[in-house]
């Protein structure tokens, strides 16, 4: 008989279980896939767009205790005429595999408004590349999407942050890409954006003092504040020495997240809006006892979960309002 060679098992697992997709471009070595063609997304919308009566014209990523689950109360449960549906059954999506992220697209209204939310987004410590991270974006795109509202939660680096702050993203350090890993890497599509794009007005001005009236309007500005974000690959919390580094260079909060979908919706000029929930302090010395964990990022989600089903509400109220490409 001949020896069983190892290399053919993995090949024949491979062919059987793996589900080929049009992934498109590589690396220099060739073997890297960087993302999925124009026409492949444009399939994954028409599927989307074939369940739909009328296109969004927000989209909302639900970060983790910003109602990526699905509670009473929550803002994704607040949607009106709910067209739900799971990120397992649209062709071409990843899956979420964090616990309290649901896995489905939310479409219908918020304050009148065309929406269509993710509860539950994709993280680069899942185990997906950032491109694939940030596809939702691109399909929402082609939905028709023009403004963007990305939630996160983060550990609050300033500390002048109080557990259950809110934080209006005014910037980004994007560390990973300081490392090159980037969800533009690649070949560039220009159907979806230009080859190097501009990031200095990545979160839109306007949406921003839009966002600080309404706090007031709401009486919460107390603890709505506006502060620069980065995202590390996770899904490790920090150390106090890579924390202390990240105060040095003027980050206010830490996630795991949200840098990259910004990013794919820039290049594809979707206007952005950045709100991260402050879930824990970040430890930078050495004699707290405390440690950083994901049960309590989601217990301040709960805590929060309500007014920021507010906030959030009469935001895309009031940026449908000031977009005068929205209708
Ligand atoms: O999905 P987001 O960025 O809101 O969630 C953060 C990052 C990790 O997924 C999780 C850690 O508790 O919170
Ligand atoms: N990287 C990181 N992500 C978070 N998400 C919620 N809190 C934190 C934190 O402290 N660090």
């Amino acid at each position: 008989m001949a020896p069983i060679n190892a290399n053919d098992i993995v090949e024949k697992n491979c062919l059987v279980t793996q589900k080929v997709l049009p992934e498109i471009g590589s690396d220099c070595n060739g073997n890297e896939k960087t993302g999925y063609s124009y026409e492949t997304l444009v399939e994954t919308a028409n599927f989307l767009l074939s369940r739909i009566s009328e296109k969004p014209n927000i989209g909302i990523i639900c970060g983790s205790g910003m109602g990526s689950y699905w509670k009473e109360g929550s803002l994704a449960e607040s949607i009106t005429d709910g067209v739900r549906i799971p990120y397992e059954d649209i062709p071409n999506f990843p899956i979420s595999t964090v616990e309290g992220h649901h896995g489905q697209l939310v479409f219908g209204h918020i304050e009148g408004v065309s929406v269509v939310a993710m509860q539950g987004r994709f993280h680069y410590y899942e185990g997906y590349p950032l491109w694939k991270c940030c596809l939702p974006v691109r399909v929402m795109k082609l939905l028709g999407v023009k403004i963007l509202i990305a939630t996160n939660a983060a550990g609050g680096l300033n500390p002048n942050y109080k557990i259950g702050d809110l934080m209006i993203v005014r910037d980004h350090i994007n560390m990973m890409g300081f490392a090159g890993n980037n969800p533009l890497h690649g070949p560039n599509d220009e159907r979806f954006g230009p080859r190097f794009p501009p990031m200095n007005k990545a979160y839109n001005y306007e949406f921003r003092k839009i966002a600080k009236e309404v706090a007031k309007e709401l009486n919460i500005d107390h603890i709505v504040r506006e502060g620069v974000y980065t995202c590390l690959g996770g899904p490790n919390f920090e150390t106090v020495a890579e924390l202390n580094m990240l105060k040095m260079v003027g980050v206010d909060a830490v996630g795991m997240s949200t840098v990259h979908e910004v990013i794919t919706a820039r290049h594809c000029d979707i206007k952005v809006f950045g709100l991260s929930l402050i879930t824990n302090e970040c430890i930078t010395n050495y004699d707290q006892d405390a440690e950083a964990n994901h049960e309590e990022v989601l217990d301040v989600g709960r805590m929060r979960q309500e007014m920021l089903r507010k906030y959030v509400s009469c935001l895309v109220k009031k940026f449908s309002q000031a977009d005068p490409d929205a209708p």
